[in-house]
């Protein structure tokens, strides 16, 4: 009698539906923790050994991967519609006073975009560091489920592994391929890299190496710690700085046609700023005598054995591996091949992990770091560079020979810049 009074009163319906709602609700929020307290067994579904992540966490990374794609697709439409491709996304500027990527600009707000390849894997990160919290708030996880995310985006175990100062530094040169050097050598197990350049050498260092190491990823026994900045071959204070760290740091360098990479170089800067003179008009001190202007960082830059001569006060030849721009793009496992020996570590990333991408023009993954799906380097690498006139090209390969010469007998390897 009490039920039926209850049940066709509107008002207590209403409630008693509620009740029944929160009810479900309860038991279906007992049952996952149930689950999370490794007493459900039938929920476990293993991912990928490395990324250390199982069961119920394995599913919510995918929904996360796909919540994460959709925010890129939103965010590229965005940039696309909006701004234009150049302008940073605050979204996804991080890390005050260390580089975006690539480009030797801080972010400022005046910067080149944030390279997409690492922002991507930066927000899912947070994203899943912030599911994370959540469940872990709830005080009902099982310690083996705990997973750390850090500056490179690999998910590690908590509390596993400390924060080193890198053993090996991809030091320049700018334009000459250090990103996909670096994202290349992100493949192998035993490294563990940041993916924006700290400039701690050159901008950042009186914030202190403690700073430095802050910024670095956890790495276990046996792991090398790496980062890249390419303005690190041309600073005058980065070889005593980095010697002062360890005199022992192995340091790489991606040399590429000193004219290209000009080109390259200017290009980029063209792209920031549409209005700047012609790469002509930039190169000469004087059109008619044809006299170089070497203030110019686009041609300073390639005087590479002036600059390595600036590093061999500090460090022996056989710390330096010089590997070749042109090279890493015709053959990226060759290269990478050296890559590995030279920082000690087992050849693992091999022809089996590249392939050519045609539309890219490029060599592109077959799976990225921490993915299953093959990957290319963002918009701002393999750029379309403006034509050139043969006679200026012909006068900065005279220019750059004998400098060329000079670098070849120093480091004993023939580049071929100058066929
Ligand atoms: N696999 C692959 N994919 C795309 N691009 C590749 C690759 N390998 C080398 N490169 C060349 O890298 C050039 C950019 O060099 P960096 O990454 O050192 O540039 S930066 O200094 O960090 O801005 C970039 O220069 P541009 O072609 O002038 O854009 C590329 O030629």
């Amino acid at each position: 009698m009490a039920f039926s009074r209850v049940y066709s009163d509107p008002l207590s319906r209403c409630i008693f539906k509620k009740f029944l709602v929160m009810l479900c609700s309860l038991l279906t929020s007992l049952y996952l923790l149930h689950c999370l307290t490794e007493r459900c067994s039938s929920m476990s579904m293993p991912v990928k050994a490395s990324s250390q992540v199982v069961g119920f966490f394995a599913s919510e990374l995918d929904g996360l991967r796909s919540l994460r794609r959709k925010r890129i697709q939103k965010w590229t439409t965005r940039s696309k519609l909006g701004s234009g491709y150049d302008r940073p996304d605050t979204k996804l500027v991080r890390l005050s006073r260390i580089d975006n990527a690539d480009t030797g600009h801080g972010l400022d707000g005046t910067g080149p975009p944030v390279d997409r390849d690492y922002s991507e894997n930066q927000e899912l990160s947070r994203d899943l560091q912030l599911s994370l919290n959540y469940i872990v708030s709830l005080k009902r996880v099982s310690p083996r489920f705990l997973v750390n995310t850090d500056s490179t985006g690999k998910l590690s175990p908590l509390g596993e592994g400390t924060k080193k100062l890198p053993q090996a530094l991809i030091i320049g040169v700018k334009k000459g391929g250090t990103r996909a050097l670096l994202e290349f050598l992100r493949v192998h197990p035993d490294i563990r890299a940041v993916g924006a350049e700290p400039h701690f050498f050159d901008r950042n260092y009186e914030n202190g190496l403690e700073w430095y190491r802050e910024l670095m990823p956890k790495t276990l026994e046996g792991q090398v710690t790496m980062e890249k900045t390419p303005s690190y071959f041309v600073t005058r204070e980065a070889p005593a700085r980095i010697s002062a760290m360890s005199r022992d740091t192995k340091l790489i360098v991606v040399v590429r046609d000193p004219v290209t990479r000009a080109i390259s170089d200017y290009t980029q800067t063209l792209s920031k700023k549409p209005d700047i003179p012609s790469f002509t008009s930039l190169t000469f001190k004087n059109r008619t005598t044809g006299l170089i202007d070497t203030s110019w960082s686009a041609i300073q830059i390639g005087i590479y054995a002036k600059h390595l001569d600036n590093w061999l006060q500090y460090f022996p030849m056989e710390q330096i591996l010089f590997v070749s721009g042109e090279r890493l793009i015709s053959d990226p496992a060759g290269e990478l091949g050296r890559v590995q020996d030279f920082l000690g570590l087992k050849r693992i990333i091999t022809d089996k992990h590249f392939y050519f991408n045609q539309t890219k023009g490029f060599p592109c993954l077959k799976k990225a770091e921490g993915s299953s799906k093959p990957h290319c380097l963002g918009k701002t690498k393999g750029r379309t560079h403006p034509n050139i006139h043969p006679e200026v090209v012909q006068r900065l390969r005279d220019f750059y020979r004998p400098f060329n010469m000079k670098f070849y007998q120093m480091t004993g390897r023939i580049f071929g810049w100058n066929d």
